[in-house]
Parts: C-alpha cells; sequence; structure tokens
C-alpha cells in the first residue's frame, strides 16, 4: 500500500506542455479513475507514475520516497493495458508465473501465489491453456493475475477493458471492483472512457483537461456538484444539458444545466415548451429529444416503459433543486445544490 504525490508534476514532449504542474495526492489504498477528453494527458500522467516516461520537473513521491529516479522495476507496481500484452507461447500459468520466476521465487511460493490469484479470478481451470484458447475477458483476467501475483504497491490501469465486448466489460468490471475490495491495501490507478467505470470503480475521479486537473472528488461530488461547466457536461451520460439565452436569463445566468433525469415531461403545463424530435429506447431507459427553439436539442429521459412519439408538443418542467447555474466563465453560481438536490 502506498500513498502516491504529485507535486507540480510536468511532461514536456518537444515544445509541446502536456502535463502542467500537477499536484495531487492519491491515498493509500484508495482507487483513483482519471477522466477527460481525448489527448488531455490521461496515460502519459499513468506512464509518469509509472516510470514509463521521464518526469520534466516536479516531484512524484511514493510514500514520501522520490520515484523520480527509480526505475519502473524499483517501483513497486503492476500495471495492466488494453492490449494485455501476454506472451503467446507460454500457458496462462506461465505467464502469471513469469515475473515471479525472474524475481527468483521458489516453486513453491510460485505455485501458490498463481492459484490463489488464479481463484480469485475465477480462471483456476484454465492455467493449462494457451493465451489463444481463451477468450478477451479471459486473456484480461490472465493479465490482471499476472499483476496480482507480484503482491504490487500500486495497481495501474490503462484502458484495460475497452477491448472487450459489451458484457465482458461489464463482468470484468465487476471483477476488478471485488478485486479492488479484497486487497483493500492495494492502491489502484485506472484511466478509462467509459463514464460507467469511472463512477462505478472509483473512490475518486480525477477529471483532466489540457495537462491540467479540473477537479478531483468522489463520483456523487463530481456529479451533483460540479465545480465547472467542462466537469458538469463531461462527467454523465447523457450529458447535462445546456440552455443558454431568454431562458438562463430568467434564473440569472449564462447557462443553465439539468440533467435528462432532472427534467418531467407535462402534457398539459410546464415552465418550458418543445416538440419531440428524436427518441431513443434503451429498454430500460427512454430519452426524448425535445426541439425548444434554443439551439441544442434539450434531453429528457423517461422510464423505459414511458413512449411519447415524434412531433408531439410537450411542457417540460426541471427539478428546481437540480438547476445548476453558471456565469459566463463556466464558473458555478450558487446557490449551487448539494448530494441530495437541496438548495444549500
Ligand atoms: N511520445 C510522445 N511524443 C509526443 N507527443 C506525445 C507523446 N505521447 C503523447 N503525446 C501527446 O500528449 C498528449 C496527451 O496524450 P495522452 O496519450 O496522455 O492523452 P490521453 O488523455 O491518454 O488520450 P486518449 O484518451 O486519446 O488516450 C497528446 O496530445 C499526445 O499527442
Amino acid at each position: 500500500m502506498a500513498k502516491i504525490e504529485l507535486k507540480k508534476l510536468s511532461k514536456t514532449f518537444g515544445d509541446v506542455d502536456v502535463i502542467r504542474a500537477v499536484d495531487l495526492t492519491i491515498n493509500a489504498g484508495e482507487f483513483m479513475v482519471f477522466v477527460g477528453p481525448s489527448g488531455c494527458g490521461k496515460s502519459t500522467l499513468l506512464r509518469l507514475i509509472c516510470g514509463l516516461e521521464d518526469i520534466t520537473s516536479g516531484e512524484l513521491l511514493f510514500d514520501d520516497v522520490s520515484m523520480n529516479d527509480k526505475v519502473p522495476s524499483e517501483r513497486g507496481i503492476a500495471m495492466v493495458f488494453q492490449s494485455y500484452a501476454l506472451y503467446p507461447h507460454m500457458s496462462v500459468y506461465k505467464n502469471m508465473a513469469f515475473g515471479l520466476k525472474l524475481a527468483n521465487f521458489s516453486n513453491k511460493e510460485m505455485q501458490a501465489r498463481v492459484l490463489e490469484a488464479a481463484k480469485m479470478l475465477q480462471i483456476d481451470h484454465l492455467l493449462d491453456r494457451l493465451p489463444k484458447q481463451l477468450s478477451g475477458g479471459q486473456r484480461q483476467r490472465v493479465a490482471i493475475g499476472r499483476a496480482i501475483v507480484r503482491d504490487p504497491r500500486v495497481f495501474l490501469f490503462d484502458e484495460p477493458l475497452s477491448n472487450l465486448d459489451a458484457s465482458l466489460r461489464v463482468d470484468t468490471r465487476l471483477e476488478i471492483a471485488k478485486l479492488h475490495h479484497k486487497m483493500k491495501d492495494a492502491t489502484m490507478v485506472y484511466v478509462t472512457h467509459d463514464q460507467v467505470e469511472a463512477m462505478t470503480l472509483a473512490d475518486r475521479i480525477c477529471v483532466l483537461r489540457d495537462g491540467n486537473i479540473e477537479q478531483v472528488g468522489t463520483p456523487e461530488e463530481l456529479y451533483h456538484s460540479p465545480k465547472s461547466l467542462f466537469v458538469a457536461g463531461f462527467i454523465g451520460s447523457p450529458k447535462m444539458n445546456f440552455i443558454t439565452g431568454d431562458i438562463a436569463d430568467q434564473h440569472q445566468c449564462h447557462t443553465l444545466g439539468i440533467r435528462p433525469e432532472h427534467l418531467l415531461i407535462d402534457a398539459e403545463k410546464g415552465v418550458w415548451k418543445g416538440k419531440v424530435i428524436h427518441t431513443e429506447n434503451l429498454g430500460s431507459d427512454f430519452f426524448v429529444y425535445l426541439d425548444m427553439g434554443t439551439g441544442e436539442p434539450l434531453v429528457v429521459r423517461l422510464d423505459g416503459q414511458e413512449r411519447i412519439p415524434l412531433d408531439t408538443q410537450v411542457h417540460v418542467r426541471p427539478l428546481p433543486a437540480r438547476l445548476h447555474r453558471f456565469d459566463v466563465n463556466g464558473l458555478p453560481i450558487t446557490p449551487t445544490i448539494n448530494q441530495t438536490g437541496e438548495n444549500l
């Protein structure tokens, strides 16, 4: 278990600043998820922590000890990549045991560790197979198993689920959540594009934007109390509706934000009016896109059982306590709402 501290950590490629003086403390045993738009520096930050990239300036500490000059093998980390990076000619057992063998572990200790990890990940019946005889999800479990056996202080994950199909993603996501629960001592840092992975796995999420940290907080904090328009628009899927113009003026703000689940459709009355221009049925949810004459359509989430035909004129009502008001600089205007949706 290690506390990870980034102090004014910077990375420059040529003359491009990719990570800009980032300050961040990841607590021992914490599951921290990095999210942000493509190119914002998530993978680079992970690679700096791992030691696969040199630090341009600033300091990286594990438990108060500087890691700046330590090579990856001296840092006590294990990394799981999107491409599983398994040795194709080695069995699952050999793949998992490989790092231990290099570290001169006895056969007995190696066997015990591999079997324990394989059981934890439910791949103990696959130990004799070659990677090509496994599904994508099983391969990723082997890659995770290979990381576990080394008993690292820190696990680093770079989009480990993005090569998996939808249902395997869900299974393996649950597996990683269980792993975190079982290995309470391990600090985990995880990069993803996926909103659900970030929300479900993270103790805290770090939102990056253009090499800077935009906000760090629990999933609930980021979802309910975003500190900027950028975070409000980034966290949540489908994203928060933003309304400018007359409606925002009436609420004395530049941009009014409201999430699709915080809008009610009413055939008869409601403060806003719109026409249904598009619908999406996801089974559990039914999304309605309304043209309100404000530019962007307003997205409303209904229960999956509800239906509204195209071209219907409807009235819409926001839950007042769930409105987010932002100024011209994209900063929230108080009163904001707290996590239970009450005005502060
Ligand atoms: N070795 C390199 N040389 C030059 N530029 C690089 C190098 N590696 C990354 N970059 C640049 O640094 C920026 C951040 O890249 P990084 O891969 O960290 O972003 P990311 O947030 O992980 O993106 P994505 O979500 O698309 O994977 C990008 O503009 C990228 O082009």
